[in-house]
C-alpha cells in the first residue's frame, strides 16, 4: 500500500493511526502502509527545560525530495500571517520564487520569470525551449485523461479508448508503477477502492482491539494508572521535566482512564486527569494553557489528541488548476512530463491535484508562471464551493489577499461580471494583484477598504464571501506560533471585528438578486467564538437571513450548542472541518441567504443596532452599541483609515494622545 492512498484526500478520509488511538499503538497494517511509502513530514519534538518543546522535521538537511516548504518560506509567511492567521500558502512569497524559477531557467531573464503574465504556449515556444527539453529528457510524453473536468462538457475520444476497470483490475494496479497520463485516473479509481477495503479492515482491527480491551480489563485494573501527587509534579517542573516517553504514556494512560472513569478512576476526580492531561499536552505539542484548553475542549478526549497529533504533521500539498488557462488533464500532463507525482485530490473537486513529490520546484514551474495552477490548499477550496458564483454575477471577495479565492471565483465566474476583491491591508493587496494577472483574472477589481466601510463603498452584490481574519488554529500545522501566541483577549477582538464584518457582508447584498442573494462565511480556525457564535450572532441581527446548505459534500456539522450556550437549530447546516478527519486545514464555511428585509424589520434592527447586544467570546451577553459609531469602533476604523493615508504616502496628523494624570 503506497503513500499515495493514505495521503488520498478522499473525505472524509482517515487519517494515520495515532499513537494514542485505543490507547495502543497503531496496528500492523497501518504501520506497513508507513513503511511503503513517505508521508506527511512529522515533526520530531525535543524537551528543553521541563516544559518548552522545540520542534524538527525529521526529514530535514535529509536531500528528501518530496515536496516541502523551505525554512525560508515558512519564516516569510509566519510573519506576513501573524497577526490574522495562516490561509492556505497561495501567497508563496515572490523572492522565492524568483529564485526558484532562476534557479530552474538559469538562461532566462529574472524580470520575465518574475513579471510573466501570458500564455504558457509563448513560454515554451521562447524562453524555456532548452530548459523544457532537458527538463522532458527521459521522461516520455503522455497522454492524459480526465472525465471529470467541468470545463469538459463532451466525452472525447481519448476517454472513449479507456473501458470501465473491472475490480481485479483495479486492485492488481501496482503502486510502485510511475503515474502516467493513461494510467492516471485508473489509479485513482483503484486507490478509491483500496481505501474503501482499509476501511473495513480498519474497522475488522478497531473490533478486534476492542475484543482484546475487555480481555485486558482485569489486567487494567491490576494496573490503575496513578496520578503524580502535587510535589512530584512540582519536582518535575523545576527539574528537567518528564521523558519523552513517560509524558506519552502518561497522557496514554490519562487519556484511557478518562475513557472509562468509573472503572479506572482510582478515587481521584476526572477534572484531576484532564489538568493532568492538558499540562502534559502544553509539555508534548508546546501550546499555551490557555489554547491546549481551548482547542481540548472541542472533542471528546481521544479525539482531542488525534487532532493535536495532526497538526504536527504537514498537510498534502495541493494545487487548483486554473480553468481560465488550461484544462486538469492537460495540467497533469504537463506536470507529469517533469517528473511530478501527482493524483487527482478526490470526487468532491475536478480541479484539484494532490502533489506527492517533484523534482522542481512547484512553485516555479514554467505552468505556474503562466498561470495554469494555483498553489492552495484544498480546504480553501471549499468556501468557493459553497459560494457557488455563476457567470455574469457582481461578487464582493471582503477580505481576499493573496488571492486563492479569489482567482477561483473568476475561474467559475469564466472571466464574466465583476470580482471586487477587497483586502484592508494594503500590503497584501500586492501579491492578490500579482496573482489576478498571473492567473489572467480579468474580472477582477483590486480594492482596499476596512471591510466594516462596505455597503456604505459600495452594495448591491449578487453575492458575498468573507473569508474573515480569524486566529489561525485550523493552520498549526502550517504555523505552529498559534500554539503560543493567541491569548482570551485575541479571541475576544477576532469574534468582535468578525461578528462586525459579517453583518457587513450581509447588507452589501442585493436581496433581490435574481441570481444569488448569498453570504458565505468562512474562517481557517475551529474555535467556537469565531464561527458558530458569529453566525448565530448574525442570525440573531439581521431576521432577513437564514442558513442554507452549503452544497458541500462531506464536512462535520456545526455544533448546536457550545458550553452552555446554544446556538440556532439551523447552525447545523454549517460545516466544520479537520485535519484528523478529512486531513486537510481546520476550516469551517457556512453559506446564508439573504432576503428583503420587512419594513418593521428594518425598523427594528436600526434601533437594535443603536442599543443592541454583544455575544462576547465565553457566551456572556454584553450590552454595548452594535453600529459602528461607538468610540471603540471609530477609533479602529480612524486608525485603519489613518494607516490607509500613511501607506499611499499622503501625510497624516500625529493622533492626539491623552495623557493621564
Ligand atoms: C484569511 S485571510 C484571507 C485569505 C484570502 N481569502 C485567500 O483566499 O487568499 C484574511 C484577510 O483579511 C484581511 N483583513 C483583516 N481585517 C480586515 C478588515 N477589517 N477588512 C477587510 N479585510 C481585512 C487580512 O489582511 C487578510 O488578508
Amino acid at each position: 500500500m503506497g503513500r499515495r492512498a493514505k495521503n488520498k484526500q478522499e473525505a472524509p478520509a482517515p487519517l494515520h493511526a495515532t499513537p494514542f488511538q485505543n490507547g495502543k499503538k497503531s496496528n500492523g497494517k497501518r504501520k506497513a502502509d508507513d513503511e511503503e511509502g513517505p508521508r506527511p513530514q512529522k515533526k520530531v519534538k525535543e524537551f528543553v527545560e521541563g516544559s518548552s518543546v522545540k520542534t524538527k522535521s525529521k526529514t530535514e538537511g535529509k536531500g528528501d525530495k518530496s515536496v516541502k516548504k523551505s525554512k525560508k518560506s515558512k519564516t516569510t509567511k509566519i510573519s506576513e500571517e501573524e497577526e490574522w492567521g495562516a490561509d492556505g500558502w497561495e501567497d508563496v512569497p515572490e523572492d522565492n520564487l524568483a529564485t526558484a524559477a532562476q534557479e530552474l531557467f538559469n538562461d532566462s531573464d529574472g524580470d520575465e520569470a518574475h513579471g510573466f503574465t501570458g500564455d504558457l504556449q509563448d513560454l515554451e515556444d521562447d524562453e524555456f525551449d532548452a530548459d523544457d527539453d532537458l527538463l522532458r529528457d527521459g521522461v516520455p510524453k503522455q497522454e492524459l485523461t480526465f472525465s471529470d473536468d467541468e470545463s469538459e462538457g463532451e466525452e472525447n475520444e481519448e476517454e472513449k479508448n479507456f473501458p470501465e476497470e473491472t475490480d481485479s483490475e483495479a486492485g492488481d494496479e501496482d503502486d510502485d508503477e510511475p503515474v502516467t497520463g493513461k494510467n492516471i485516473e485508473a489509479r485513482s479509481r483503484a486507490l478509491d477502492k483500496k481505501a474503501a477495503r482499509e476501511a473495513e479492515l480498519d474497522l475488522e482491527d478497531m473490533e478486534a482491539a476492542q475484543a482484546e480491551e475487555s480481555d485486558d480489563d482485569d489486567m487494567e485494573e491490576d494496573e490503575r494508572f496513578v496520578l503524580p501527587t502535587a510535589e512530584e509534579r512540582e519536582k518535575e517542573k523545576t527539574g528537567a521535566g518528564p521523558d519523552v516517553r513517560d509524558l506519552q504514556s502518561r497522557m496514554q494512560a490519562c487519556v484511557r482512564v478518562l475513557g472509562k472513569f468509573k472503572k479506572l478512576g482510582a478515587g481521584r476526580s476526572r477534572s484531576e486527569y484532564i489538568e493532568q492531561l492538558l499540562a502534559d499536552i502544553c509539555s508534548y505539542y508546546g501550546y499555551n494553557e490557555f489554547l491546549a484548553e481551548k482547542l481540548f475542549s472541542l472533542f471528546p478526549t481521544k479525539e482531542a489528541i488525534e487532532f493535536f497529533e495532526a497538526n504536527e504533521v504537514s498537510r498534502p500539498v495541493t494545487i487548483r488548476t486554473n480553468t481560465l488557462r488550461t484544462r486538469r488533464r492537460d495540467l497533469a500532463q504537463a506536470l507529469i512530463n517533469r517528473g511530478v507525482n501527482l493524483e487527482p485530490i478526490g470526487k468532491w473537486t475536478s480541479v484539484g491535484l494532490q502533489v506527492f513529490e517533484t523534482p522542481v520546484p512547484i512553485g516555479a514551474t514554467p505552468e505556474y508562471m503562466a498561470g495554469h495552477y494555483m498553489l492552495q490548499a484544498a480546504s480553501s477550496f471549499l468556501p468557493v464551493l459553497a459560494l457557488d458564483p455563476q457567470p455574469k454575477e457582481r461578487v464582493l471577495d471582503m477580505a481576499s489577499a493573496p488571492g486563492g479565492k479569489t482567482t477561483y471565483i473568476s475561474a467559475l465566474m469564466q472571466n464574466t461580471g465583476l470580482v471586487f476583491a477587497n483586502d484592508s491591508n494594503k500590503a497584501r493587496t500586492k501579491s492578490l494583484t500579482a496573482n489576478v494577472h498571473r492567473l489572467g483574472c480579468k474580472n477582477v477589481v483590486v480594492c482596499s477598504y476596512d471591510g466594516r466601510e462596505f455597503p456604505k463603498v459600495m452594495g448591491g452584490f449578487d453575492r458575498v464571501l468573507l473569508d474573515a481574519p480569524c486566529s489561525g488554529t485550523g493552520v498549526i500545522s502550517k504555523d505552529s506560533s498559534v500554539k503560543v501566541n493567541k491569548s482570551d483577549r485575541d479571541f475576544t477582538l477576532l469574534a468582535h471585528l468578525q461578528k462586525q464584518l459579517i453583518l457587513c457582508a450581509i447588507d452589501s447584498v442585493d436581496p433581490s438578486s435574481s441570481t444569488g442573494g448569498y453570504v458565505v462565511y468562512s474562517t481557517c480556525s475551529v474555535t467556537v467564538d469565531e464561527n458558530e457564535a458569529v453566525v448565530d450572532y448574525a442570525l440573531r441581527k439581521r431576521p432577513n437571513v437564514k442558513l442554507v446548505d452549503t452544497g458541500l459534500a462531506f464536512g462535520r456539522p456545526g455544533y448546536k450548542s457550545y458550553r452552555g450556550k446554544k446556538f440556532d437549530d439551523k447552525v447545523t447546516l454549517t460545516r466544520r472541518f479537520y485535519p484528523h478527519v478529512h486531513n486537510m486545514d481546520g476550516f469551517f464555511v457556512a453559506k446564508f441567504k439573504v432576503s428583503k428585509r420587512a419594513k418593521k424589520q428594518a425598523e427594528e434592527t436600526e434601533r437594535d443596532e443603536k442599543v443592541g447586544e454583544r455575544v462576547t467570546a465565553n457566551g456572556e451577553e454584553e450590552v454595548e452599541k452594535a453600529t459602528f459609531e461607538d468610540e471603540e469602533d471609530k477609533a479602529i476604523i480612524q486608525n485603519a483609515l489613518r494607516k490607509q493615508l500613511k501607506a499611499k504616502g499622503i501625510r497624516v496628523k500625529p493622533k492626539a494622545v491623552a495623557i493621564a494624570g
